[in-house]
């Protein structure tokens, strides 16, 4: 599994609609840049641009991007929740209002759909005990 905070996304929302340069440039770019990878899973945390600018400024002073106005915070948040309109099967967007503990558990809840269920134990025995006879069959007597 790999985690990235932060992706194509990002590029699409900040420098697309943020920065109005053009969606369709930065997007071929983007998926050239990537070789077309795209996330199984991506989880949008949502909050309106004050609170999310408020969070910031309390960890210190705003970098470039903090510094731009509501508007441009605004453009970038509907470009990310275009995104996830789209392809909502791909997408988790979550209400980043809430505690870090209820965001914790719904984003595990997600996660943890994705990967099949563990066989049971019984199963990994007797696939275990398969490739030890297979390992004493191979070894020279
Ligand atoms: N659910 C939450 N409730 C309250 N405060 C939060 C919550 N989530 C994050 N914060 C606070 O908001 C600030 C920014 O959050 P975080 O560090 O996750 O963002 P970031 O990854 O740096 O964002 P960016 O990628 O935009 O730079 C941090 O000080 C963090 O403690
Ligand atoms: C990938 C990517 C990121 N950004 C911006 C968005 C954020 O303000 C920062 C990343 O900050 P972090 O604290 O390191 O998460 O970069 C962007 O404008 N365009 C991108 O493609």
């Amino acid at each position: 599994m790999v985690i990235s905070d932060r992706y194509v996304d990002s590029s699409l929302a900040y420098q697309g609609a943020g920065r109005t340069l053009p969606v369709d440039e930065v997007s071929w770019l983007s998926s050239w840049a990537t070789g077309g990878l795209r996330p199984d899973l991506v989880v949008l945390l949502d909050v309106p641009p004050e609170v999310g600018l408020a969070r910031a400024a309390r960890r210190g002073a705003a970098d470039r991007l903090e510094s731009e106005s509501v508007a441009f915070h605004e453009r970038v948040r509907y470009a990310f929740l275009d995104l996830a309109a789209a392809e909502p099967k791909r997408y988790l967007v979550l209400d980043a209002t809430r505690s870090p503990e209820e965001i914790t558990a719904a984003v595990v809840e997600r996660v943890s759909a994705l990967f099949p269920e563990e066989p049971p134990a019984h199963e990994v025995a007797e696939a275990l005990d398969g490739v030890a006879e297979a390992d004493l069959e191979r070894r020279p007597s």
